[in-house]
C-alpha cells in the first residue's frame, strides 16, 4: 500500500507540474511543491460500497457517498469495475462515470479551483449504490500543509479580480468541519462583487 501511495503521489505531482506548464505558471513546481512538502496534509481513502438490495431502492437512487467537491488540490481515484461514481453537469444532470479498473480518474479539488481563480473547477460528484455488485475505490487526495495560504495566483488574474479571499488550509478545514458534506465549502471565502 505504501508503494501504491508513493506512486500516485508522484503521478499527482507530475500532473500538477503539467497543469502549471499549460497555464504558463512560474515556477513550474508552484502546485506540486505543496503536495511534496513534508507537512502536506494529504490523505489516502479506501471506500467500500456493498451491493444494495432492490427493495432498498424504492425506485430512487440510494446514495453511497453524498454529493460533494473534494477539498484538497488534486484527487487520484481508482476503482474496481462497478458503476457508482457520478458527476454533476452544469445543466443539473448527474452523469455516470464508466468504471475502469485500468484507469485513473483525476479530480480537481477546491484548493486548485481557488489557486486558478475558478479557471479549473472542482466538480461536484457522488456515489450511488449498485444493486448487484460491490464497489471499491481508493483515492489519494494531494493537499497542502495546514499553514499554507491559498489564494488565486496573480498571473492567472490577468487584470481581473480575485474571486476569493486568501485563507489558510487550516481555516478551510475548520470551516468545512462545521459545514455539511453537500455545502459549497468555498462559499465563505468568495468575494462579494461590488455593485
Ligand atoms: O468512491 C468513489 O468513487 C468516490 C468517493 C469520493 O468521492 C471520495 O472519497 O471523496
Ligand atoms: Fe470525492
Amino acid at each position: 500500500m505504501n508503494d501504491y501511495v508513493s506512486f500516485v503521489k508522484k503521478m499527482a505531482c507530475e500532473i500538477l507540474e503539467m497543469l502549471a506548464e499549460g497555464l504558463k505558471i512560474q515556477p513550474r513546481n508552484t502546485f506540486n511543491k505543496l503536495v511534496m512538502n513534508e507537512e502536506s496534509d494529504s490523505i489516502f481513502r479506501l471506500n467500500h460500497y456493498p451491493p444494495c438490495l432492490d427493495d432498498q431502492f424504492k425506485g430512487g437512487n440510494l446514495i453511497g457517498f453524498g454529493e460533494h467537491t473534494d477539498p484538497q488540490i488534486i484527487s487520484v481515484l481508482r476503482s474496481n469495475n462497478t458503476f457508482g461514481l457520478q458527476i454533476l453537469l452544469k445543466d443539473g444532470n448527474w452523469v455516470s462515470i464508466p468504471p475502469d479498473q485500468t484507469s485513473f480518474f483525476i479530480n480537481v479539488g477546491d484548493s486548485l479551483q481557488v489557486m486558478t481563480n475558478g479557471m479549473f473547477k472542482s466538480v461536484r460528484h457522488r456515489v450511488v449504490a449498485n444493486k448487484s455488485k460491490s464497489r471499491l475505490s481508493m483515492i489519494y487526495f494531494g493537499g497542502q500543509p495546514l499553514c499554507k495560504k491559498i489564494a488565486p495566483l496573480p498571473s492567472l488574474m490577468k487584470g481581473g479580480d480575485s474571486v476569493y479571499q486568501e485563507f489558510t488550509w487550516f481555516e478551510y478545514k475548520k470551516s468545512a468541519y462545521r459545514s455539511r458534506l453537500a455545502e459549497n465549502r468555498l462559499g465563505e471565502f468568495e468575494k462579494i462583487a461590488a455593485s
